[in-house]
Formats: C-alpha cells, sequence, structure tokens
C-alpha cells in the first residue's frame, strides 16, 4: 500500500487500524486485495477499512479503478489474491445476506414500474429467491417520503427528472436496510443545483440511518462536502494513495467558501497531481 502523503493534523494517517481477521469491527475490510482482468491488474494490494457509519469519497484519475473497486466490494467481481470482508464476512455471503446496496450513476430503474413499484422491488426478488427480507410496503413509502417523492408513488420513470430518478433510485437501494451503500458517481450526470440539494439530502439520509457509504465521485469538492474521509487511488495499477479525515465544523452549502473547505480541496488536488 501507499504511504500518505503528509500528516498535517487535518489529515488522518490511520489507512488501517486493523490487524488482519475476522470481523475487526469495521463495516468494509480489505487486506492485499488484487483485482486482475486477464494479465491487467486493475487493483494492486488494497489494504483499507471502513469504519461503520462513516462516509468514505472515493477519487482518482479516470481509469485508476474507482468504480471496480466497489465491484469488488459487491462481489460482481473476484479478488485474485486478499481478502474483503464486509461486517466480517466474505462479500459473496454479504451479498446475499444484502448486507449492502449499489446506487450507479444511471438510476436503472425498470420504465414500466411506478416509483413504489420500482422501489418495492427487491422485496419481490428476494421473496422469490427465498430471502426474508424485513421490510414492507409501508417501508417503501416512508422512503419514498424521505427522499422527498411524497405524491409521486405512482409516477413512472419518464414521468421524473434525472434528480428524481436517482432519489428513487437510493430509496431502492436502501428498502432492504443495507449496512453499506455502494454510490459510483450517483450525481455525475445532474446540473449542479441539482447535484447540490441531493448531497444535503444524502447527508441527512446516512446521518438518520448510520449507513456506511462508499462513493466514487470526479469532484474534489463533493468528495470533501460529503466525506467523513477521502480515499484516493492511484492508477496503473490501481492503489490507495492517501486517506484524508475530513473534519469540518459544518456542512452547509456555503462551507464551501470557506477557508478549512479550501485548504481540504487544495491538499487533496496536491495529492491527485501524484496520482
Ligand atoms: N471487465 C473488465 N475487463 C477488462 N478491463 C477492465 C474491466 N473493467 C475495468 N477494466 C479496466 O480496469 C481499469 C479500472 O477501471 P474502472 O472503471 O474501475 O476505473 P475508474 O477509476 O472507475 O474510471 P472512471 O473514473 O473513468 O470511471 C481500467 O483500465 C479499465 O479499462
Amino acid at each position: 500500500m501507499s504511504a500518505v502523503l503528509d500528516q498535517a493534523p487535518t489529515t488522518s494517517s490511520a489507512l488501517t487500524s486493523a490487524t488482519g481477521t475476522g470481523d475487526s469491527g469495521h463495516a468494509v475490510s480489505l487486506r492485499n486485495a488484487q483485482v486482475r482482468f486477464d494479465r491487467f491488474v486493475a487493483l494492486q494490494d488494497i489494504s483499507v477499512d471502513l469504519e461503520q457509519g462513516g462516509f468514505y469519497s472515493i477519487l482518482g484519475p479516470s481509469g485508476c479503478g474507482k468504480s471496480t473497486l466497489l465491484r469488488l466490494i459487491s462481489d460482481l467481481v473476484p479478488a485474485d489474491r486478499g481478502e474483503v470482508t464486509i461486517h466480517g464476512k466474505p462479500t459473496e455471503e454479504a451479498r446475499l445476506a444484502r448486507e449492502f446496496a449499489f446506487v450507479f450513476q444511471d438510476a436503472t430503474l425498470l420504465p414500466w414500474r411506478s416509483v413504489l413499484a420500482n422501489v418495492c422491488l427487491p422485496l419481490e426478488t428476494g421473496r422469490k429467491r427465498g430471502v426474508a427480507i424485513n421490510a414492507t410496503e409501508d417501508d417503501a413509502r416512508r422512503l419514498i417520503r424521505m427522499v422527498g417523492l411524497e405524491g409521486r408513488e405512482k409516477a413512472l420513470p419518464h414521468e421524473l427528472s434525472g434528480g428524481m430518478r436517482q432519489r428513487v433510485a437510493i430509496a431502492r437501494a436502501l428498502i432492504c436496510k443495507p449496512k453499506v451503500l455502494l454510490m459510483d458517481e450517483p450525481f455525475g450526470a445532474l446540473d449542479e443545483m441539482t447535484r447540490d440539494r441531493l448531497n444535503l439530502e444524502l447527508l441527512d439520509i446516512w446521518r438518520d440511518s448510520g449507513v456506511t457509504v462508499a462513493f466514487v465521485t470526479h469532484s474534489i469538492s463533493e468528495a470533501v462536502f460529503l466525506g467523513t474521509h477521502v480515499l484516493t487511488l492511484a492508477a496503473h495499477p490501481g492503489r490507495v494513495r492517501d486517506l484524508t479525515r475530513i473534519e469540518l465544523s459544518h456542512r452547509n452549502i456555503d462551507i464551501r467558501e470557506t477557508p478549512e473547505f479550501n485548504a481540504y480541496c487544495g491538499r487533496l488536488r496536491r495529492v491527485l497531481e501524484t496520482c
């Protein structure tokens, strides 16, 4: 693993605090994990722990392996070396137990199903596979309210804006009460105002639900605004370059104009220049 670049007081040097095995109390734990596509090493020697309830923004140059890291955690690609656990469980076991959920850049809603039916979809698929899911249609309605879409339960996806569709995708991801939420540039295709609003809503959801979030973004500002930590990957091969703990005095949109916020952004920009 690459070293942390500096030890400034605002920066956590703790890339990892676990000694290695079993459920260390971390939401996600990667130990010397490697992903290979044929001969190409996409991720190399990744060792990092995500604390329960943390919000981890993930930055890095294009092609460095950010999406692959989320796919590794979510059992969509296998580790060819090393170990990945979610709350102490191997990723396949965690997937079957629905310990995590994924939100992609594209909301991937079923176009013929209403908002409510889309949010309820994981309950139906879970039932078909014999997985007991402790959630009901009332929970779906509550989540729809939480993401600000009360009154739109019967709407079809094409009747919604891009931001609304992403809200539905977030509600759908939360219906099975995952412990870990993996988000791959979920707001990347949205205009800045919508993105700002969804950033604030996501922070509320994160605080209320206690879910651990891993959030890929290309925006340094978004990474700092949302994250309790920013994990930066370097490219060729993808590896951990830095983990910075973010300690902001508050998280209103206006924080982005303050020196404390800009100091984090400046530091991360310098880290990215080395990736
Ligand atoms: N299924 C695959 N087969 C072969 N190579 C792959 C596969 N998936 C990803 N890669 C390669 O792995 C590397 C990392 O890809 P990944 O999509 O994880 O990067 P990223 O950091 O998310 O990129 P971006 O910021 O552009 O979205 C890239 O070089 C990509 O071409």
